[in-house]
């Protein structure tokens, strides 16, 4: 090895390369060495001196491309910068407690070191410190270097570079300096240009930078030392001023609107109300650059933007870079979202029927495309949930998941219950409000709680969407005694969707839930949806707002939107999953049929005033290992002479329950059949 190191050295020096060589060290690559140079860049050489190479070595470990090359250099630039002293430098210290500093190789004949000098109080604001070098960029003896040396012997360094760069004259005495020194600093550690700024751990990022994108600097690679030949990567005449906007170039992502019914609609209107906020949130402005509609949408102010009644026109216009799916439905939609995936767009819906139905394949098709589908308005409207639930409960191991996740059957079940209104009425009413789906069944039958509910059961389990094996149950067949018995009982009737995960399986169901009226989620009301979401590190969390309706909607659509600006320029493999958990990991836990889900209930059972049906109830449930926490019996109902008896029991299996029922309807004085309604206590 020590021969190897003296070989290398000496076929360097014979190259008379100015930078000295620091040290030369075998690499973890068989027979390459690595070759420190003075100020921290690397080269790689072999045994024999007679290869050189410069470029990034990358090691696999723990199957991730680890860049060695970047990481010496790294910090060895670190070390070099961090070791400048103090008083070499003119220091803008951070305002209160410094929580990081740059260095800015800088020189004030160079307009983009004025930009980013003026965003100098900004950032020391914000707790950073900058400190600057001097870096004659067209070379010493240049009116640059004059600048700078005036500016680094007068007695007020950072008034004279203030004035300096504000155009005055400065006079200063000639002095002893560290231009030259730092010039040549700067050009050891690759600077080429001005401004150069090196962050703390050493990365060095060229040209003038937005400082909204502080403290996330990235910069692509192809902007790295690795495109250059050897020499000019030493010795590269600095000779340029210059802005980085290689990847920052404020152009607008362009969006196109499938749909302009409700959501559709509210989502243009945002769009269009808060630009300005939108784009200084995404980096980037966001433009409608084509809407596909059928019919004009009397709440939106369409000008300028570009029509078509085609929707696939938009999943193919290459001007666009996402597709906003909100048609609905499960056929044309489907065809859609694929084809605008299939021609590299990224998506976002607010179409849960379609993700609940077909969202695996979607999102299979997405990971092979590189794109991202975003769903965020699919569940609970307005209430940014599946955002909660996919990142912010991310540590948590999930138990349940329950929620009042659709607005048209909560706002339903208000009125009656508040109002006493008629369920027809409200419905139609629900349905002029907008928060109706096309076919209304699918609000008050549960299914579509039960395609939302999928949708959480998967992100929240991790587990494939499985929407044909969730039970589902409507809200129809609800008396209004049965929600007055409730109350009086202390619980409160909600339409619920509850996930929850057990040894045997996972629980999948949508029915009506009788509900402890003190739980925070029984006092929901009107189309607000709430979703509490219980983890073992977290305990219980509610999240509450709009369920349905235009702009809460559109709020979760534009807040997709944004999620997609800022992601789309980041390497797919490590955006967040689009079901959480990462596609190679989701889990086979199976959803359990009905009959294996365990709950509490109440039954109303419709009884001759005979005596001893009390007793013959109470053995049915007995002898089925079913305890009754409380009866309730009513006074003869004039009309028919039947006693309404009404039972709440502790938690039991619901095949058991189902064997109770029907041996209570097969008494000969149990009339009609019985009333079962879950009940949950969910603490
Ligand atoms: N309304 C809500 O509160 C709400 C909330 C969350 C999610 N969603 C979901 O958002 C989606 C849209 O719902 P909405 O309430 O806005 O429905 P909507 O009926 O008001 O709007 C759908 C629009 O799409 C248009 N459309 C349908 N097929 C089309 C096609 N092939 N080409 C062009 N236009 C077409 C219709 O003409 C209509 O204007 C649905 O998936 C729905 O489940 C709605
Ligand atoms: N129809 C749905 C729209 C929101 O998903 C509801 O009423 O909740």
């Amino acid at each position: 090895a020590d021969d190897a190191e003296q070989t290398i050295r000496k076929t360097l020096q014979s190259l008379q390369l100015d930078v000295p060589v620091e040290s030369v060290a075998a690499s973890p690559l068989n027979g390459l060495y690595e070759v420190k140079l003075k100020g921290g860049r690397v080269l790689y050489a072999s045994a024999d001196g007679q290869f050189v190479m410069q470029g990034y070595l990358f090691q696999i470990q723990d199957g991730k491309p680890v860049n060695l090359t970047e990481k010496a250099e790294r910090q060895a630039i670190a070390k070099t910068i961090n070791g400048i002293p103090a008083g070499e430098m003119v220091v803008y210290p951070a305002v209160g407690q410094a929580k990081s500093h740059i260095t800015v190789f800088t020189d004030t004949t160079c307009p983009y070191c004025h930009k980013l000098h003026a965003e100098v109080p900004e950032l020391n604001k914000r707790g950073i410190e900058v400190r600057y070098v001097a870096f004659p960029r067209q070379g010493l003896g240049s009116p640059g270097d004059e600048q700078l040396q005036a500016v680094w012997c007068s007695s007020d360094r950072k008034g004279a570079l203030d004035k300096m760069i504000d155009g005055k004259e400065i006079k200063a005495a000639k002095c002893a300096n560290p231009v030259s020194k730092q010039f040549q600093l700067g050009q050891s550690i690759g600077v080429n240009g001005t401004p150069a700024i090196v962050l703390e751990n050493g990365q060095v990022i060229p040209g003038y930078q937005l400082l909204r994108r502080w403290p996330s600097w990235r910069w692509p690679t192809s902007n790295s030392i690795a495109s250059r030949d050897l020499r000019s990567w030493l010795f590269s005449r600095p000779v340029s001023c210059r802005s980085f906007n290689g990847e920052f170039t404020v152009k607008p992502v362009k969006v196109g609107i499938c749909g302009l019914g409700t959501v559709g609609g509210g989502t243009f209107n945002v769009l269009q109300r808060n630009a300005e906020e939108i784009a200084r949130r995404a980096g980037r402005g966001i433009e409608v650059a084509q809407i596909a509609m059928r019919s004009q949408n009397p709440n939106c102010q369409i000008t300028g933007t570009p029509i078509t009644a085609d929707v696939f026109e938009v999943a193919s216009n290459p001007e666009i870079d996402i597709v906003i799916e909100l048609i609905g439905g499960y056929t044309i939609a489907r065809d859609l979202v694929l084809k605008a995936i299939e021609n590299g767009k990224h998506v976002v819906t607010a179409n849960k029927a379609l993700i609940a139905v077909h969202g695996n394949e979607i999102f299979a098709k997405a990971r092979e495309k590189g794109v991202i589908v975003a769903f965020e308005a699919a569940v609970a409207g307005g209430i940014p949930v599946i955002k909660a639930i996919r990142e912010g409960l991310s540590a948590n191991r999930i138990n349940w998941v329950a929620g009042i996740i659709n607005g048209t059957g909560n706002f339903i079940l208000t009125e009656m219950r508040e109002k006493g209104r008629a369920f027809p009425d409200v419905l139609a009413e629900a349905q002029a409000l907008g928060y109706a789906e096309a076919d209304p069944t699918f609000d008050v039958e549960g299914i579509d709680a039960a395609h939302k509910l999928t949708i959480l059961a998967s992100i929240a389990f991790g587990i494939p969407l499985q929407f044909d094996k969730a039970y589902t149950e409507g809200i129809t067949k609800l008396t209004t005694a049965d929600v007055n018995y409730a109350e009086a009982l202390g619980y409160r009737i909600k339409h619920l969707g509850v996930a929850r995960s057990t040894v045997n399986g996972i629980e999948l169901r949508v029915h009506p839930t009788l509900i402890p009226a003190d739980r925070l989620i029984a006092n929901v009301n009107g189309v607000m949806n709430a979703v509490m979401v219980n983890g073992d590190a977290a305990g219980s969390t509610l999240f509450y707002g709009a369920g349905a309706g235009m702009e809460p909607t559109a709020s979760s659509v534009v807040a997709d939107l944004v999620d997609v600006v800022r992601a789309m320029t980041s390497d797919p493999e490590n955006r967040v999953p689009h079901l959480a958990f990462q596609p190679d990991s989701l889990s086979a836990h199976p959803i359990l049929p009905i009959e294996a889900c365990e709950s509490a209930y109440y039954l109303r059972i419709q009884a001759k005033d005979h005596p001893g049906v009390l007793a013959q109830v109470a053995s049915i449930l007995s002898e089925r290992g079913i305890n009754i926490e409380s009866i309730m019996q009513k006074e003869v109902e004039e009309h028919d002479g039947l006693v309404p008896m009404i039972l709440l029991t502790h938690r039991v299996l619901e095949q058991r329950m189902n064997d109770a029922i029907t041996a209570l309807e097969a008494l000969q004085d149990v009339v009609g059949n019985v009333v079962r309604i879950r009940v949950e206590q969910l603490n």
